[in-house]
This record gives structure tokens, sequence and C-alpha cells, in this order.
């Protein structure tokens, strides 16, 4: 019988926001099991503890455990942060088997940088998700290497479906996916401190002015979702010819908000490339980013 996912054994390298935020969806989603899931770092011990202690799960960053960790685990999850890639790789390399699944979610690496940083020919799974996975709705961009089996191919899909939704994309979308939706909680929370900062600007308690907006931007991506009307339309039933809100559409375009989001889209994907370019470049000549 093939791999289930709740049988899998997944060791994640790297215990920061990302590695958590998938590990406490797959764990509340009872996808897998806390006792199946290893997690590792270089050295925060108070990290650790805290992973350990809130999921049950393994965690450690004692390299002999570590090297354990990733000899038993079915799917390898790299969770480091591109300036890391080069000192972690080394280690890796080592310590991969070809008949693993490897899924990278660092911004901007290449599979085929990836295979030949770590010298490798195993199946990788490169994926874009977001911290919205932490509850369960996480967007995520996929591809794969054209060595990823059916089955693993499979595993690496219901793995992210299990904190959201997953769209298989051509590896050369995985840039604009950064921008669109790895990046895109981001704006969102700028959005909602901007809007709560004027609502306390105006004369809302601090309370009025969280629960309003939040409210609000919750009620807005509900009403996209369930009324299956497109935003444009929504937003026209909000504008009131001469009215208020086309007093603010007035104001925002003043300050190019369109155009500022479509920039700050591009700007992510520009620098999750140049992240990648730079992993390899510096990787070459032998030096840290
Ligand atoms: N935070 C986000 O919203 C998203 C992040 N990503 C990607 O996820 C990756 C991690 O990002 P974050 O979780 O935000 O970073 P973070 O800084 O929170 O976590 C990075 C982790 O890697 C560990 N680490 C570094 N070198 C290591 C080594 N040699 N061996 C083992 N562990 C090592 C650190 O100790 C830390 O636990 C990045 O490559 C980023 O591009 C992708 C999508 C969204
Ligand atoms: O900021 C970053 O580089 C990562 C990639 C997408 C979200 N966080």
């Amino acid at each position: 019988m093939s791999l289930q996912l709740s049988q899998a054994k997944i060791a994640f390298v790297g215990a920061g926001s990302m590695a958590e935020a998938i590990v406490r969806g797959l764990i509340q989603t009872e996808v897998a099991q806390p006792g199946n899931i290893y997690m590792m770092n270089r050295s925060n011990q108070d990290r650790l503890a805290y992973l350990r202690s809130e999921y049950g799960l393994n965690a450690s960053s004692d390299p002999q455990t570590k090297e354990n960790y990733l000899a038993g685990a079915d799917i390898v999850v790299l969770c480091m942060k591109p300036k890391d890639v080069e000192s972690s790789f080394a280690e890796l390399r080592s310590q991969l088997r070809e008949n693993q699944l490897l899924v990278s979610v660092i911004a901007g690496l290449s599979i085929a940088k990836t295979e030949a940083l770590l010298d490798t020919h195993m199946g990788i799974v490169r994926t874009m998700p977001n911290t919205s996975s932490t509850i369960g709705l996480g967007a995520t961009g996929m591809s794969f290497s054209s060595n990823v089996n059916e089955t693993y191919r499979g595993l690496a899909i219901q793995m992210f479906e299990a904190v959201g939704i997953v769209s298989v994309v051509d590896e050369d979308k995985l840039e604009i996916v950064t921008g669109v939706s790895g990046s895109g909680p981001a704006y969102v929370y700028y959005f909602m401190e901007a809007m709560t900062q004027a609502g306390i600007d105006g004369g809302l308690s601090l309370e009025d002015a969280k629960q309003l907006t939040l409210q609000t931007v919750l009620g807005a991506a509900h009403m996209v979702q369930h009324t299956n009307e497109e935003p444009a339309e929504l937003r026209r039933k909000v504008t009131s010819p001469n009215g208020a809100t086309a007093a603010a559409i007035e104001a925002l375009d003043r300050f190019q908000f369109r155009e500022g989001i479509i920039q700050a889209v591009n700007r992510s994907a520009e620098r999750s490339k140049e992240m990648g370019e730079q992993i390899a470049a510096a990787s070459t000549a032998g030096k840290s980013v």
C-alpha cells in the first residue's frame, strides 16, 4: 500500500513562522500526527521547548538527533530563510536520500538550483504558502520537479490542502504567486492598521476601531466568496453616486492605491527572484548572502 500522509514522517528544517503555520494546520486538521513531526533549528532552545509543549511534536537542534530525524523522514520540508540556505544545505547534502520527498518553501529558490546545491535527483516540490495556513485558510502555489512520482505528488497536494487551498502552477509563476498570496497577508494587515488608525484619529475607541475594521475585512472577503460576484461589482453596490464612498475612492485614486498594490505585488515577485539568484551566486562564489 502506498504511503499515507497520516503515517508519513515529516521533518522540518527550520522552525520559524512558516514551519509553525504549516505544522499547526496539519495537527489541528488531524492530517498528521504530532509524533510523526520532527522540527529542527540551529540553536534556539526556547523556541524548540515551546514547539514541543504546544504541539507534542519532536524538536531538536542537536546535530546527531537532527541527523536521525532526517534519516527517518519520508518528507523533508525546507523552511529556512534564503540567507541560511548555503550553510544549511552544506549539512543537508549528505543526509538526504533519493527516495525521500523534498518540499521547499524558500522564496525564489528554483528547483534546478535546489537540485544543484544539494547535488540530488530526489523529487522536489517547490511551494509558496502563506501564514494563514496556521488556521487552515492558507493559499499555496506549488510546482513539481519532473521526477516527483504520483504518490508524492498526491501527498504534497494533500499536505497543503490540509491547511488551505493549493494552486499547481508552472514554476516560473511562483514569483508572482509570492507577490499575490505569499506576501499578500501583510498588505491586508497594513491596510487594517491604517483603517484602525483612522478610526481612532476620528474619535473611536481602540476596541471599536479594531472590531469594526476586522468585521469589515471579514465581511467583504466572505461577500466575494459567498455571492460569487466580482469585487468590482460589489464595490459598485457600496458606492452611491456622489456619495461618501465615491469620495473615499477618489481619495484612494489620488494616492494611487490601485497602482500601489500592483507595484507591491510586482516588487515582492522581483525581490523573491533576486533572493533566489543571490543564493546561487553567493554559493558559486563561496560566500554568504
Ligand atoms: N513567513 C512567511 O509568510 C513565508 C515564508 N516563506 C519562506 O519560508 C522560509 C522561512 O521563513 P520564516 O519562517 O518566515 O523564517 P523564520 O526566521 O521565522 O524561521 C527560519 C528558521 O530557520 C532556522 N534555520 C536557519 N538555519 C538553519 C539550519 N542551518 N538548520 C536548521 N534550521 C535553520 C532558524 O533557526 C529558524 O527557526 C523562508 O525561506 C521564506 O522565504 C514562504 C512563504 C511565506
Ligand atoms: O517576505 C518574504 O520574503 C517571505 C516570502 C513571502 C512571505 N514572506
